[in-house]
């Protein structure tokens, strides 16, 4: 059974057109103006178990949408997925136990207290066992290099410091996949490198499989086996970085950002 495993699956938001001014939001309480949007169109994708995927595209392309789905925080409009052979948006303990999410533009730390006091309530809500829980908390933080920072209040840690954090909220439970979207926006090239090795490290020692998105594409290039290019919602492309420089006609040594913006033009012209 593969780790993920999408056929058709489509979200489109419905959502109503805020008028400009006064006269137009009272205009609106009459008659609202309905709109949609198709974010994901008929997306078929399966995942292995262990891989590294990068979900690649522009602004607005549909990769958040899409993992929100693949996550359970959003249901499909239509067409079928399955994660681990569960459907995510019943959010089964079995299911959530297995998967988890790190956003890098969201924090899902609480902001008032310590790192560790957060860490204790995701140890009640996932209920693992205390030597666990410490095995887990020293291992993570070794690897992430934040053993001084645990207890320091969230609101008091630098943007690279809180990421780390965010990982180890994230991967205390020991999920067999994780949905990393943009984990390195807006942090230096030092932190940048310590969560992409961290990352590396935990799919190669643990086996988990990642799903990330991310614009920069030396994350991508130093993680990914395998990149699928989503634009309107849809894949225009699904391989491996050799192939994604040939379907753009680029040489092997290529610049990946020149090489996406020449596919992403190509399919705007299309
Ligand atoms: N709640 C919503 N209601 C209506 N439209 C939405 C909603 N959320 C997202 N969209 C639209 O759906 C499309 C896909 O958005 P999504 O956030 O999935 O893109 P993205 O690829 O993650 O973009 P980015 O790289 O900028 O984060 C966009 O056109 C966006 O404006």
């Amino acid at each position: 059974m593969p780790a993920i495993q999408t056929k058709a699956m489509t979200k489109t938001y419905r959502y109503t057109e805020q008028r400009p001014g006064l006269g137009g939001a009272v205009r609106g309480l009459f008659r609202p103006d309905r709109r949609e949007r198709v974010a994901v169109d008929t997306l078929d994708l399966t995942v292995p178990r262990g891989q590294i995927i990068g979900l690649l595209g522009p602004n607005g392309a549909g990769k958040t949408t899409t993992i929100k789905m693949l996550c359970g925080l959003l249901r499909p409009t239509s067409g079928e997925v399955e994660v681990f052979g569960h459907r995510p948006a019943k959010r089964g303990y079995d299911f959530l136990s297995r998967i988890s999410v790190v956003f890098g533009q969201r924090s899902m730390l609480w902001w008032d207290v310590s790192t560790y006091d957060s860490l204790l309530i995701h140890r009640e809500m996932y209920a693992l066992p205390k030597p666990r829980f410490d095995q887990a908390v020293e291992d993570l933080s070794e690897r992430l290099q934040v053993q001084d920072i645990l207890n320091i209040p969230v609101r008091k840690l630098s943007l690279g410091q809180r990421m780390r954090c965010e990982l180890i909220l994230a991967l205390l439970h020991g999920p067999d996949l994780l949905f990393a979207d943009e984990p390195t926006v807006g942090l230096d090239v030092v932190a940048k490198l310590t969560v992409r090795n961290f990352l590396a490290e935990l799919n190669r020692d643990l086996g988990t499989t990642i799903v990330l998105t991310s614009h920069d594409m030396n994350d991508v290039a130093a993680l990914c086996e395998r990149v699928a290019v989503i634009n309107h919602g849809r894949i225009i492309f699904d391989g491996d970085l050799t192939a994604l420089r040939g379907r753009a006609d680029a040489g092997i040594d290529a610049d990946l950002d020149q090489v996406m913006s020449k596919l992403f033009t190509e399919a705007a012209d299309a």
